[in-house]
């Protein structure tokens, strides 16, 4: 796959400024927190429940947005979690425009391990890479062992945007991707008497939405 880097990025382009654009984003995060089910329930709106199978390497999926009646091409990269594939990840960091770093809120190591992935995102990735931070399973209440709270405050701690998500029942899965797909958006597009866009305030208004989003 060829990926294209949006000209348009130097700011001052029209209503079609990213119809041939790929926007590159990445899942991130410790192995089992839910990245392939996160993008599997957004790309086709299913969970596959069973026996965990750790992804092997790395792969990505196309999905177009449409945000404010503009068609935003995200092109999605799975990446495994486990330790031994890392170096691997590290590669692909420097080319992408959006990062979801994952934890699951029914394990504590997995959020723990956000600061070092923090850490190794500020490393690798561009300084200007919009991040966003999801707590997942939520669905699972009962197991929880992280609240809410702790995730709000370490996201405002690194100054990025946070939400729980469920890849089971598909809570604020469309919103995580749509809310990046407007940042990049507002990014590409961004016109000098725009009124300024602001992703954390953007996902707060919309989290408690049961439905925002428009796919095609
Ligand atoms: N209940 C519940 N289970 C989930 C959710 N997301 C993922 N799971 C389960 O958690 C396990 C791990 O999910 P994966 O999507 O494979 O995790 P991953 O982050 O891609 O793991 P790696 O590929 O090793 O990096 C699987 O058994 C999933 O079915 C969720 O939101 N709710």
């Amino acid at each position: 796959m060829d990926l294209q880097r949006p000209d348009s990025y130097q700011g001052g382009a029209g209503p079609d400024f990213n119809e041939h654009v790929l926007h590159k984003t990445i899942l991130v995060g410790d192995s089992g927190v839910g990245k392939t089910s996160l993008l599997v329930q957004f790309d086709q709106g299913k969970f596959i429940p069973g026996s965990f199978s750790a992804t092997v390497g790395i792969g990505f999926t196309n999905k177009v947005v449409t945000v404010d009646g503009v068609r935003v091409k995200l092109q999605i990269w799975d990446t495994a979690g486990q330790e031994r594939f890392r170096s691997v990840t590290h590669a692909y960091y420097r080319d992408a425009q959006a990062l979801l770093l994952l934890y699951d809120i029914t394990n504590k190591s997995s959020f723990d391990n956000i600061r070092a992935w923090l850490t190794e995102i500020h490393e690798y990735a561009q300084r200007d890479v919009v991040i966003m931070l999801l707590g997942n399973k939520a669905d699972v209440s009962s197991e929880r062992v992280i609240r809410s709270e702790d995730g709000e405050t370490l996201a405002r701690e690194y100054g990025v945007p946070f939400m729980e998500t469920s890849a089971k029942t598909g809570m604020n899965v469309e919103l995580a991707f749509l809310a990046i797909a407007k940042e990049l958006k507002y990014r590409a597009g961004q016109q000098a008497e725009e009124p300024s866009f602001q992703i954390r305030d953007y996902v707060e208004s919309q989290k408690k939405r049961p439905s925002c989003c428009s796919f095609v």
